[in-house]
């Protein structure tokens, strides 16, 4: 049974989840705030589940030996490390929705603190003072709120202040025009957005393109006495500038649910009457932790159970439906990808997958993966569907997709052909009774399933050749399970597939190779 640590503070419906699916769990809510403790048990669980405190980075999934799947109970995945993830054929998934409308009300709750100082009327108001004239507010109707980022969140920010009869502009590269009208919002360049907002709020991801996109250059070309919200991450605003900023009353207050460094339990804009703050909360309803809790638990429990991948950041989806389908067919391009790959010595330059038939219809992207993922584990160890066609690019080998329609004599086929410095090879494969079995080879027609282990041979079409074979093998104790043999034309080329009982030593290839009319030996793995 597949086993998931859940090291962040997850909804304990997750467990349940888990365990309904057929997932065993280990519920740990504070151990991902210790490095340490996480790099030391990391490596007994298939799965790991976490929000944001956990840190998921290289050493974690270097560590975890046996991870398949790292799933995130919400949006940002900034605290996992993707390129590593990747690399080490990991999966990592969040839940693009569930928290989304809670984090948008938060931001709205936000921006009305900020604005009328709810969080300092508030605590003034406890201590006793009556301090009415002290906490003189603005008024949002008719003001224009400057929206950085119009993805779910931004777009649910956009709406509801629309229903507050504010005016929105929003700066989102990927806004189209069509959507913009649909939200009712302006589409605006940044500078534009900057130059006419009354408050500015942010709802990009942290990436490298949006790092410090609030930067004090764009701060100052604010309005003076515009206000600033960031819900979305530390890091998208130069806190610096901005404490300059208020000090100076360039900017007339700032509410924070996220900070550069978390937990911030001490921070210069802390103690700041301009500043209303909160320590991560946006997503932090019931509604939204039992969403993304219910949601992660269910697509690792199918990922790890049933193969089914969906709201993955680094992999093909396959739904939970297509899963089984896929299954036999994911297992024959592997292994034809397996046999091209153990056959290919020189430089390998491109892989081209070529589907016919029925076959066509299904998703093709996680069948394509399999099948470089097959010609590329030979050649190297940590391959499997995740980290196939980024090493296959990073190794400049070039990965092509065909689709036919028809078959030939069969209803699907998988055709695979492999471009090397010295040559083009194809194989081609279908399913019978749900089990991969090999049709063709460099163009040669063959029947033959894959066993553990075979020998593959090239020969001259010469009488006496599967004497000697079948001879060299037995006097080698090697029992004979199949013997598939293929020619071009009646005395020209001729290709033997002999399924082995063992592993084909050195000693026996060398034998075969000895042969009278052997073009190639090989000893095949499956
Ligand atoms: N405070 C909290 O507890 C929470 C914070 N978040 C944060 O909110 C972020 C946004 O979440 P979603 O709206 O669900 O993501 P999303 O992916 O739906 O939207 C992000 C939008 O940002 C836009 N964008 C990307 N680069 C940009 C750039 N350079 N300039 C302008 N726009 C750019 C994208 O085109 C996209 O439309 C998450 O990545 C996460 O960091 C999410 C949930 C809770
Ligand atoms: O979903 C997100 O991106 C969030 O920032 C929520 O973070 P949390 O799960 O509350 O630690």
């Amino acid at each position: 049974m597949p086993k998931v640590l859940v090291s962040d503070k997850l909804s304990e419906t997750a467990v349940r989840v888990f365990k309904e699916r057929g997932v065993d769990v280990d519920y740990e809510p504070t151990l991902g705030k210790d490095k340490e403790k996480l790099l030391s048990v990391i490596g007994d669980y298939d799965g790991l589940a976490v929000r944001s405190a956990t840190k998921a980075m290289a050493p974690v999934i270097e560590a975890g030996k046996k991870l398949k799947v790292i799933g995130r109970a919400g949006i940002g995945v900034d605290n996992i490390d993707i390129p590593a993830a990747t690399a080490a054929g990991v999966v990592v998934m969040n839940t693009p929705y569930g928290n989304a409308i809670t984090t948008a009300e938060h931001a709205i709750a936000m921006m009305f603190s900020m604005v009328r100082l709810i969080p300092q009327a508030n605590a003034s108001t406890h201590q006793g003072k009556w301090e009415k004239s002290a906490f003189m507010g603005t008024e949002v109707y008719g003001k224009t709120l400057g929206v950085i980022g119009c993805g779910n969140i931004g777009s649910i920010v956009a709406d509801r202040a629309v229903g507050l009869k504010m005016r929105v502009v929003a700066y989102d590269p990927f806004l189209t025009e069509e959507r913009a009208i649909k939200l009712g919002v302006e589409k605006a360049d940044l500078d534009t957005l900057l130059s006419r907002a009354d408050i500015v709020t942010v709802h990009t991801p942290l990436t490298d393109q949006t790092r410090n996109i609030l930067s004090r250059n764009n701060l100052s070309k604010l309005k003076k006495g515009a206000f600033v919200i960031n819900c979305a991450r530390g890091g998208l605003l130069d806190e610096e500038a901005l404490k300059d900023m208020l000090d100076e009353g360039h900017i007339a207050g700032a509410a924070l649910d996220v900070f550069e460094t978390e937990p911030a339990t001490d921070h210069p804009l802390f103690g700041n009457p301009k500043v209303v703050a909160t320590p991560h909360l946006g997503a932090s309803t019931k509604e939204a932790q039992e969403n993304v809790a219910i949601q992660i638990a269910e697509q690792m429990a199918d990922y790890l159970v049933r193969g089914a991948v969906s709201n993955s950041l680094n992999s093909p989806s396959v739904t939970a439906e297509e899963a089984p389908r896929l299954k036999p067919f994911i297992a024959l391009a592997e292994k034809l990808g397996a046999f091209a790959g153990q056959l290919t010595r020189t430089g390998l330059k491109k892989i081209e997958v070529i589907y016919e038939g029925d076959i066509s219809e299904l998703n093709l992207k996680p069948l394509t993966a399999s099948a470089v993922a097959g010609v590329l584990k030979p050649m190297l160890s940590e391959v499997n569907i995740v980290n196939a066609p980024v090493i296959a690019r990073e190794r400049g080998v070039s990965i092509a997709e065909t689709v036919r329609d028809d078959a030939d004599a069969y209803d699907s086929i998988i055709r695979l052909k492999i471009t090397s410095e010295t040559q083009t090879r194809t194989v081609s494969g279908t399913l019978f009774g749900g089990a991969p079995r090999i049709v063709e080879i460099k163009g040669v027609d063959m029947e033959a399933s894959f066993s553990p282990h075979m020998l593959y041979t090239t020969n001259e079409d010469k009488p006496g050749f599967i004497g000697a074979l079948g001879r060299a093998l037995g006097e080698a104790g090697m029992n004979i399970g199949t013997f598939n043999l293929g020619r071009e034309d009646s005395g020209g080329g001729a290709i033997a597939l002999v399924a082995v009982d063992e592993p084909i030593s050195d000693d026996l290839l060398e034998k075969v190779r000895a042969l009278p009319h052997v073009t190639q030996a090989t000893a095949l793995a499956f």
